[in-house]
């Protein structure tokens, strides 16, 4: 089957320094992937890559078999849904507005229900008619993620979906990211939690300094070794009945 999403050898270089290098990773309809790594790894560049939106010095991006860069932007956004790292809103706009937009190719009165549907699975009913910027920064992290269910977009890419939620919510977040995953899409999403990383994903890229340093199911690609080598942690992912627990200290360097 042809992937949602394939990175193959992927080179990406800033101000002449190598941040991905032979970077190559697949990504299958109803597959939730993880990509990992310390601050600065190279996470945000690759799902910018993936999505067109940086220069690759080499490899291929493609979405649903096609040359990412070969697509217009109306092309890229049918075939993606991007919730990017930054949660920045500039204007004060009802949150059922903000939400519709993941649906702007769709009739203005289905993009609103759309809206109002994803508004209540990310726990915000009530609240659709309230300016973004009256809103608590948790609250907004919701909205752009309500904005990002409703493309129903046949490849989702999250950079980050729990930053700024509850413990709650963040569970809330990776179960409906699961549901997505299991009406068809593939889901590709960053996590700085390893322990819920561990939990929400079927398979994790590791990323370090660029470089893929695993690419595995959680067990195995969050080793002790990929934890020292990628996160300078000595410790592992423990197994609970309530899920996997990143149990670690810092290594001294
Ligand atoms: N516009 C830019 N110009 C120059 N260097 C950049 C630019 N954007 C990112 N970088 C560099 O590329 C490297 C990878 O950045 P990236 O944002 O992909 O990391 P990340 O793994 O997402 O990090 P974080 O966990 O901190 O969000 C970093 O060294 C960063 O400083």
């Amino acid at each position: 089957m042809t992937p949602a999403l394939e990175l193959a050898q992927v080179q990406v270089g800033r101000d002449g320094r190598p941040v991905l290098q032979d970077v190559s990773l697949q990504a299958q309809a109803g597959e939730v992937v993880g990509v990992v790594g310390a601050n600065g790894a190279g996470k945000t560049t690759l799902l910018r890559a993936a999505l067109g939106l940086v220069r690759l010095d080499g490899g291929h991006a493609r979405l649903a078999g096609a040359d990412v860069h070969s697509l217009s932007e109306l092309q890229r956004a049918a075939r993606a849904a991007y919730l990017p790292q930054e949660r920045h809103l500039g204007w004060n706009l009802p949150a059922w507005r903000i939400a519709s937009l993941g649906a702007h190719h769709r009739p203005p009165a289905e993009a609103r229900a759309r809206a109002f549907e994803a508004l209540a699975r990310v726990g915000l009913e009530g609240l659709e008619p309230r300016g973004v910027l009256e809103m608590s920064g948790g609250e907004r992290a919701r909205v752009l993620l309500a904005r990002l269910l409703v493309a129903q977009a046949p490849l989702l890419i999250a950079d980050e979906p729990a930053a700024g939620l509850d413990p709650d919510a963040q569970l809330l977040a990776l179960d409906l990211l699961r549901e997505e995953a299991t009406r068809g899409a593939a889901v590709v999403l960053t996590l700085h939690d390893l322990g819920l990383a561990a939990r929400a994903c079927d398979r994790i890229l590791v990323l370090h300094q660029g470089r893929v340093l695993a690419d595995a199911p959680p067990r195995d690609a969050l080793s002790r070794k990929a934890l020292a080598a990628a996160f300078n942690l000595d410790g592992e992912l423990q197994h609970t009945a309530a899920g996997p627990v990143l149990v670690a200290t810092r290594r001294s360097r």
